[in-house]
């Protein structure tokens, strides 16, 4: 049985967790946050209710257990794979994977679920590069099949080929990302989505709300079944010429980011997290939103893995 230990239980850990120990491994959790933790463990539950809607069953060997840490030590003493999960700040990344680096054997492997930081920069700060690497996952992780599998400068073909391989195990679908640039894919594209998005609302061309239901029901929709690359063929690459030839010009390429996203976070508007940010919630609606995406998530994955035909 595999042993990992996830360090950072805030948004992306928890799902973490409770995926790959219904994959069978040991799941070491570790926060320095007692309300981390506290919030980790009363998530699990309904996390696994999620698994179980999508048919992810524990395998015969029956789910891994799950421990929930305060001593770093303790957390990573004999475990396989570190999953380095902490916010997307380089310092605080540098800080967690120094105190990690000393602690493990010499054959772990130590990953970090960095949104876009360049593998190859993180790399410096742990004793054996070489068994470091990139596995990005995306958020709500408990749902989202795809990993991106992203090798720094120095890591070791055998361990590309490890964590890919953990990833298929606990089947979910890893993508190799051949060149550590910042972002990675799944976020360059993401990114350059969301600039473009934020940048047509604040030009008052749509406003949030329509904008949100524009995308989702129009190329969110059709992405989800077709790929960006087959699209091309499907709407003809004569088209795509045609219309680059005028538009790329013509798109937001901001080098900064928009003042509606700075104004927002300077005044504590984070989104969900903090009750407001584009949009405001109540806990209520909170709760209500996160049972209705994961239901459609769900659905929806069930029709393209061709589990549920309408
Ligand atoms: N939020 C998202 O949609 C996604 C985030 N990511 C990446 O995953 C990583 C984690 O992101 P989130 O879960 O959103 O962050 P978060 O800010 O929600 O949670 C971070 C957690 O790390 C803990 N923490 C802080 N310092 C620590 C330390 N020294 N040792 C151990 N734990 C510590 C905090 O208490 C908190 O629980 C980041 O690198 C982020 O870019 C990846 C995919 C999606
Ligand atoms: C806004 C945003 N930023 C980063 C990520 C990520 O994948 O790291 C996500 C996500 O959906 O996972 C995201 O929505």
């Amino acid at each position: 049985m595999l042993k990992v230990a996830v360090i950072g239980l805030g948004t992306m850990g928890p799902g973490m967790v409770a995926r790959m120990a219904r994959g069978g491994f040991e799941v070491r959790a570790f926060d320095t946050s007692d309300a981390a933790i506290d919030r980790a463990r009363v998530m699990l539950p309904q996390i696994g209710a999620v698994l179980d809607q999508l048919s992810i069953t524990p395998l015969a060997s029956g789910e891994g257990a799950i421990s929930f840490h305060r001593d770093l030590a303790e957390a990573v003493a004999g475990v396989d794979l570190v999953i380095e999960n902490v916010p997307e700040r380089i310092e605080v990344k540098e800080e967690v994977l120094r105190a990690i680096s000393p602690l493990v054997a010499g054959d772990c492997v130590i990953a970090s679920d960095t949104s876009g930081i360049p593998i190859t920069k993180l790399q410096a700060f742990v004793v054996n590069p070489r068994r470091f690497v990139g596995m990005h996952w995306s958020n709500p992780p408990h749902i989202i099949p795809m990993i991106e599998v992203i090798p720094g400068a120095a890591t070791a073909a055998e361990v590309v080929s490890f964590i890919s391989e953990t990833i298929k195990g606990l089947g979910l679908i890893p993508v190799l990302v051949k060149k550590d640039v910042p972002g990675f894919v799944e976020n360059r594209v993401l990114y350059a989505l969301l600039r473009e998005c934020v940048d047509l609302v604040d030009q008052g061309v749509i406003d949030a709300d329509a904008l949100d239901t524009c995308v989702s029901w129009g190329i969110g929709y059709k992405l989800s079944v077709i790929g960006p690359m087959a699209l091309l063929d499907m709407a003809g690459l004569d088209i795509y010429q045609s219309v680059s030839g005028y538009l790329n010009a013509d798109l937001c390429n901001a080098a900064t980011v928009s003042d509606a996203i700075t104004s927002r976070t300077a005044a504590g508007r984070l989104g969900m997290k903090t009750g407001g940010g584009i949009y405001d919630y109540t806990p209520e609606r909170i709760k209500e939103l996160g049972a209705e995406r994961a239901r459609k998530l769900v659905a929806t994955r069930r029709v393209l893995e061709g589990r549920d035909t309408p």
